[in-house]
């Protein structure tokens, strides 16, 4: 199984790792440490050495309750640490945008993959992702960050979230996207309840039956918060453990902000899956 990332491939016949590098103000767990570029691209040489397969470059938050960005904004915060990392690091590059303005300007400063919460839903953003070739997450998400965690609903969360994705991904490849540049994601804690996230977790192989590799966010997440008890400083273990619970379920690409350890628990996923 490949992922098409323009003219590039990533191979999924084992899982990989995608590291998360929010260059935002107000990101939940490293909220402004990575601001000015230069920590950025430092930050993601870091994860590269530590096994990242992909570094997903993220302008806006959209933890529970934050704000939304400006076109503006986000491009000065993503396209300077795209183009500083374009070329210079063995991974793919990701960025972490819903916007087509960015999306467009991201790729051609050399992202790879378009990571989308919003599932290419925004006005032109279809068109947008369609163009330049990279590969697209689409993510489902109920309602928008500011207001999803609300009070979310479902009739069967696994269904709707199951229905919704198979309807982006026929969406993408209405406006010319190769099945193959496309990955699925369900997006845990988007509008969702600590039961709704374990339902999705575990019937994930029902979304990995669509036949689009499955990507998936779990790291440090509330849903570790609310069973655990236990604040977003000492969510490593459990992250680490939903990274493995989604693997042997099925998702191919894990989000992460802990590399490192990540790497280490997928490797021996991965020789696992390939034991006789
Ligand atoms: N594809 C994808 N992109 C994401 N971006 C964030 S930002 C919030 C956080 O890291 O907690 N989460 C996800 C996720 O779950 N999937």
């Amino acid at each position: 199984m490949q992922l098409e990332c323009g003219n590039r491939r990533l191979d999924l016949s084992r899982p990989r790792v995608m590291g998360v590098l929010n260059v935002t103000p107000d990101s939940f767990s490293d909220g402004g440490a990575f601001l000015a570029a230069g920590q950025a691209v430092a930050r993601a040489r870091e994860m590269v050495a530590e096994g990242a397969d992909i570094i997903d470059i993220g302008g806006e938050s959209t933890r529970p309750g934050a704000d939304p960005v400006s076109i503006e904004d986000e491009l000065t915060r993503v396209i300077p640490v795209i183009e500083a990392l374009h070329g210079q690091v063995d991974a793919l590059l990701s960025v972490d945008t819903s916007k087509p303005e960015v999306m467009r300007a991201a790729v051609a400063a050399g992202a790879d993959i378009i990571n989308d919460v919003c599932a290419l839903q925004a006005p032109g953003a279809l068109e947008a992702a369609a163009e330049g070739g990279a590969a697209v997450c689409l993510m489902h998400m109920q309602g928008e960050p500011r207001t999803m965690q609300a009070d979310p609903r479902y009739e069967n969360v696994v269904t709707d979230v199951a229905g919704f994705l198979r309807q982006r991904v026929a969406a993408a490849e209405a406006a010319g996207m190769a099945r193959a540049r496309l990955l699925v994601d369900p997006g845990f804690g988007f509008g969702k309840t600590l039961a709704h996230n374990l339902s999705l977790l575990k019937h994930l192989p029902d979304l990995v039956d669509s036949g689009v590799p499955v990507l998936v966010g779990l790291s440090r997440k509330s849903m570790i918060g609310k069973l655990l008890d236990l604040p977003v400083e000492r969510r490593l273990q459990p992250s680490v453990a939903l990274a493995v619970i989604a693997v042997m379920q099925g998702a191919r690409i894990v989000r992460v902000h802990d590399v490192a350890p990540t790497v280490q628990a997928l490797a021996m996923c991965a020789a696992v899956e390939q034991a006789e």
